[in-house]
């Protein structure tokens, strides 16, 4: 896949009934699938405990990236990533040590990923950028897909774009990504793109991934 801008598809709208299945179908043309994890403390809803977690990272034929809205999620972090998920990604609201839970996902041989709230600012984050290999700026209250993406957060993808410099550090964008959204998150900085109802509501999932990573990169142009 091209090693500048990448579609994670998230499976939060998909069939959980039939994952494997949903994910068969845009695994050859998705970067990793991302898994949202919600335990209905951080977030107001609640998808997968632990062992399911774990069964969906074992068996997906493509690597995944754990989206972690839980609380108290050091250790829980740390699971993740001795579990085999591929990136796992904290929120910076529900950790008690960044630093050293983010050096622990590495140390387990994971990509470490910081995640912010829409209410969460990037400042003040400046000094994670060597323990971090990429930044999720939220673009939906976390909780669910099908929301509105919330276009007053390029300012803060901007900032962490600037932030991020020369690094080889990713900028996710999560929540509302469409044809449409698509192209201002690339304009304003991002190069990771979790797309879930866009993706899974489309009549081929797979062709719209594919739209998605064409139109991001005629947006890049
Ligand atoms: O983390 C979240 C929601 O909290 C996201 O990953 C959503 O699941 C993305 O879904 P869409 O907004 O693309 O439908
Ligand atoms: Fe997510």
């Amino acid at each position: 896949m091209s090693s500048h801008l990448r579609i994670t598809p998230s499976i939060l709208n998909a069939d959980f009934s039939q994952l494997d299945s949903e994910i068969a179908k845009i695994a050859s043309v998705s970067d990793y699938i991302h898994l949202d994890v919600m335990d209905d403390v951080f977030v107001p809803n609640f998808t997968f405990d632990f062992d399911a977690a774990t069964k969906i990272i074992k068996s997906s034929p493509i690597p995944i990236d754990s989206h972690l809205m839980v609380a108290d999620v050091d250790q829980i972090a740390i699971d993740y990533a001795q579990a085999g998920s591929a990136s796992v990604t904290i929120h910076a609201e529900a950790t008690h040590d960044i630093r050293a839970t983010l050096k622990g996902i590495r140390f387990h041989g994971a990509r470490s990923a910081l995640a912010l709230k829409p209410g969460t600012e990037i400042d003040g984050y400046e000094s994670y950028v060597d323990e971090v290999d990429m930044f999720l700026i939220m673009t939906v209250e976390p909780g669910f897909g099908g929301q509105k993406f919330m276009e007053s957060m390029m300012e803060k993808v901007r900032r962490t774009r600037k932030l991020i410099g020369s690094r080889p550090i990713w900028l996710q964008v999560d929540g509302g990504i469409s044809l449409e959204t698509i192209e201002i998150a690339v304009e304003a900085g991002a190069d990771t793109f979790v797309a879930g109802s866009a993706v899974f509501k489309a009549e081929d999932p797979a062709q719209m991934v594919i739209a998605l990573r064409e139109r991001a990169l005629s947006s890049k142009l």
